[in-house]
């Protein structure tokens, strides 16, 4: 389990022309805009309304603790602590899925506290566990400021209500009160991280909920030069391919897995922190940003670069309309897209560290998919680089020919249904 720390060099603009991307998501508009005030306080009324609503749900009920263990689901349970009475509190996450939620007005998401009377905790809970005196963990100790940055537009755009009725309770019970111990910024615009990211010093923790581009925006403005801020990531995005790539153990090694916001939280709880690699994209002489049409010269990235038909499809899958499918959306783009049936051109050359000079991989010939990664997954299931290794630093590089609709959905795993 790994909290990311990331070391950079300052950076000015990002985002290069439409066929090149870097990151997980479109980065097309980049309009001024500063926090909104009023944004922030209908949110938290909002928030006090669900908190009223007691969302955390409790177990009450007297069952003995043998009733109890064997009707809990492990997959679920985030956190356990001493309960201040007698006994443990089990702290679970329970899950529901987002499209039956709209239709019956079920929250996405519970917080369930359930009581165990026992002074003896079972061996297979003992490791999620937290002891008093480890509360809050040394990594979220409030020494150090720490926010909230929550991505308003992400995914599903369920990162709010995550934060409601999850995160802040949670944070309530290690210790973290918000406005006392942390301080919540939530985006209004494209360029909020770009903000709040310009502002930090390098000693911030920060809890991160979004999807990649959230991270890209992060280091692409943060300022100092030596020192960097931590961030922990909630996995609220579409793709969420870096978060999948750090918690492939943890998502895959076991039968029934826990979801990713579990695994999410309990990194929160108990991750280490750790050096999280980057790679700095310098752009030919003319490259724009999409939409403003200001040019770039370069971008830094911590999870993909690409050019041609990853990068068009990230673009073009960034809609309203395609959005609401989750991530499916890229496999639908990916369809319309490859209608157009249609290659790119470049010449790939790479240079290996240590020797001298470019080898030319690839020229003269039109390209369908070139993609260099630090991270082996794109989404949970999508492993675009199986040789990669969570945090190795190595940067790899992934590309075929311009092979037409039907192998290149092949390929990618895109056929019998998305
Ligand atoms: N209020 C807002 N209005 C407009 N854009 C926003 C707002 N809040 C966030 N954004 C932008 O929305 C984008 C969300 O990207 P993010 O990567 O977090 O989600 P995603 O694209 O769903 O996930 P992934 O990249 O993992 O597929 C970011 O570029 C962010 O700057």
């Amino acid at each position: 389990m790994s909290i990311l720390r990331w070391f950079v060099r300052p950076f000015r603009k990002r985002k290069g022309k439409k066929a090149s991307t870097v990151g997980g998501t479109d980065k097309k508009a980049t309009t001024t805009n500063t926090f909104d005030a009023a944004e922030n306080k209908k949110f938290h009324n909002e928030e006090q309304q669900q908190q009223n609503n007691t969302l955390i749900m409790s177990n009450n009920s007297p069952e003995n603790d043998e009733t109890i263990l064997e009707k809990l689901n492990h997959d679920q349970m985030v956190l356990i602590t001493p309960s201040p009475s007698k006994g443990y509190l089990i702290y679970s996450l329970i899950e529901n899925d987002p499209s039956s939620t709209e239709e019956n007005s079920t929250p996405p998401f519970i917080l369930t506290t359930t009581n165990l009377s026992s002074s003896q905790l079972p061996t297979s809970l003992t490791k999620f566990l937290l002891q008093p005196e480890n509360t809050p963990p040394a990594h979220l100790h409030p020494s150090n400021p720490i926010h909230v940055l929550l991505c308003t537009h992400s995914g599903l755009k369920l990162a709010s209500s995550f934060y409601s009725t999850v995160l802040n309770p949670l944070l309530n019970t290690l210790g973290l009160t918000q406005d006392s111990q942390y301080k919540l910024t939530l985006t209004t615009s494209k360029n909020t991280i770009k903000e709040f990211a310009s502002q930090l010093q390098g000693d911030e923790i920060i809890l991160l909920l979004s999807g990649d581009g959230g991270v890209v925006d992060l280091i692409n403005s943060f300022a100092s030069e030596t020192k960097s801020p931590v961030i922990i990531l909630l996995p609220l995005g579409t793709a969420n391919a870096l978060f999948h790539s750090l918690h492939k153990d943890e998502e895959q090694s076991q039968s029934q897995s826990p979801s990713s916001l579990v695994v999410a939280l309990r990194t929160l709880i108990k991750g280490q922190v750790r050096k999280l690699p980057t790679f700095r994209v310098v752009f030919s002489a003319g490259s724009k940003f999409v939409e403003t049409e200001e040019e770039v010269k370069s971008l830094k990235g911590a999870i993909v670069a690409s050019y041609g038909f990853h990068a068009s499809l990230v673009y073009e899958s960034d809609t309203d309309h395609y959005r609401k499918f989750g991530a499916k959306r890229f496999g639908m783009a990916a369809g319309e897209l490859l209608k157009l049936n249609h290659g790119y051109d470049c010449v790939v050359s790479i240079r290996t560290k240590g020797k001298e000079g470019f080898r030319v991989v690839r020229e003269g010939e039109k390209f369908g998919y070139v993609l260099v990664t630090l991270v082996s997954n794109l989404e949970k299931t999508f492993t675009i680089s199986p040789e990669s290794r969570r945090l190795d630093g190595r940067l790899r590089l992934v590309y075929f020919g311009d092979l037409g609709e039907e192998r290149t959905m092949e390929g990618l795993g895109w056929v019998g249904g998305y």
